[in-house]
């Protein structure tokens, strides 16, 4: 099992693993807030053992890639200004490359907001229904998976106030960056990435990037490798699958907002391959992203740390220059609107047809065929 969560200060060889049930006793609660401050700071990506989310049934994630053509075509992303629902095989890009995957979004329940003509910004159109598939043809699906989400949501909730205390923070510390229930919508992805069969075929499955929001939760489904993150050298470290965990990691609005001091990691995945030994099926995998309030600006609030939770900042050393895309924007407009922004540049055809203007100010040459759209 790879743990070296002892490796020092400045770089990492492996993810660290954590396990949840060191929470339910007072003599160990410390030894897991030590654990976790150590991989905020110096990894950016943890393996949560023994999570509090009941097992999601992956027999239903076949089935869903198994849809008729028609039932995929009918929950299209592109029919969802909120950006929901089924893109095809190389319909996403990532830094203006092509990704091998297929995958449906979906949400936490929410209702639609936004009205043409109406005074709200524009970003709260991001809000909305997702696009489910017939029940009858995936009977279950719906309820499971909303039930799933659920529970991952409070897990996500719970995870922000035990990083709090990591930080020597109050529990509610980052309150400020949530609204109330009804003004919050979280996103989840099913993905699946199909084995390369030609060598010389791209294996990008996901391309190098940071995640956008504050934290990630991602079942890794299958027992393939692929996913890596890239540590403070630049070397791509794997993080294969672990039965019983999720794959937790840091996004950029979470180390905006920590000043730096939770790290956002770059990872990517590669594609399976058809190489003996390895599963000659497609890697599946579930993302869980837990989104932040739209209407915060990052810059509003400046957190207060105890000046020694300071220091382990200062001993990580420098993060290697990387080519994953970035969200710079953090640092003047509101989350809703970096949201809005990186969801346009992945899928130019749903900003196309729902955003015609700011598709006009991203790809001013109109829908790109291949490779370097931005
Ligand atoms: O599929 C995976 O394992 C990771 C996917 C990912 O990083 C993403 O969708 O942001
Ligand atoms: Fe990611």
């Amino acid at each position: 099992m790879p743990h070296s969560d002892r490796d020092a200060g400045s770089n990492f060889s492996s993810v660290p693993v954590i396990d949840y049930a060191l929470l339910s006793s007072p003599e160990t609660r410390p030894l897991f807030i030590a654990q976790l401050r150590h991989a905020l700071i110096n990894v950016g990506f943890l393996y949560l053992l023994n999570p509090p989310v009941d097992p999601f049934d992956l027999s239903y994630i076949p089935k869903l890639f198994a849809l008729p053509p028609e039932e995929k075509e009918r929950i299209r992303m592109v029919h969802s200004p909120h950006f929901l629902g089924y893109s095809r095989l190389g319909a996403e890009l990532t830094k203006g490359k092509v990704d091998r995957r297929e995958q449906f979004d979906f949400a936490t329940p929410h209702e639609t907001r936004w009205e043409e003509g109406k005074d709200v910004p524009e970003y709260w159109r991001l809000w909305g229904p997702s696009q489910w598939p017939e029940e009858s043809l995936i009977p279950g699906f719906h309820a499971a998976f909303e039930r799933y989400l659920t529970q991952v949501q409070a897990l996500s909730y719970n995870f922000i106030s035990l990083l709090s205390e990591a930080f020597g923070l109050a529990p509610d510390a980052l309150n400020y960056f949530y609204d109330t229930d009804e003004k919050m919508q979280h996103r989840a992805k099913v993905v699946q990435y199909p084995v390369v069969t030609d060598a010389d075929e791209d294996d990008q499955g996901v391309g190098p990037h940071y995640d956008a929001g504050f934290l990630t939760f991602l079942l890794q489904a299958t027992p393939h490798k692929g996913l890596q993150v890239q540590n403070l050298s630049g070397q791509w470290i794997d993080a294969p699958p672990i039965p019983n965990t999720f794959v937790v990691n840091i996004g950029k609005a979470l180390e905006f907002a920590t000043q730096g001091l939770a790290r956002a990691t770059s990872h990517r995945v590669l594609s399976p391959k058809a190489t003996p030994g390895e599963p000659t099926t497609p890697r599946y995998s579930v993302p869980f992203f837990q989104n932040i309030s739209l209407d915060v600006k990052l810059t509003e609030k400046v957190l207060e740390f105890p000046p020694e939770i300071l220091k382990l900042k200062k001993g990580r050393g420098e993060v290697a220059a990387t080519e994953s895309v970035n969200f710079t924007e953090f640092d003047r407009e509101p989350s809703g609107q970096v949201g809005l922004i990186g969801r346009v540049k992945s899928h130019p055809d749903v900003a196309q047809k729902h955003y015609p203007h700011l598709f006009k100010r991203y790809f001013p040459d109109g829908l790109p065929k291949v490779s370097s759209a931005y």
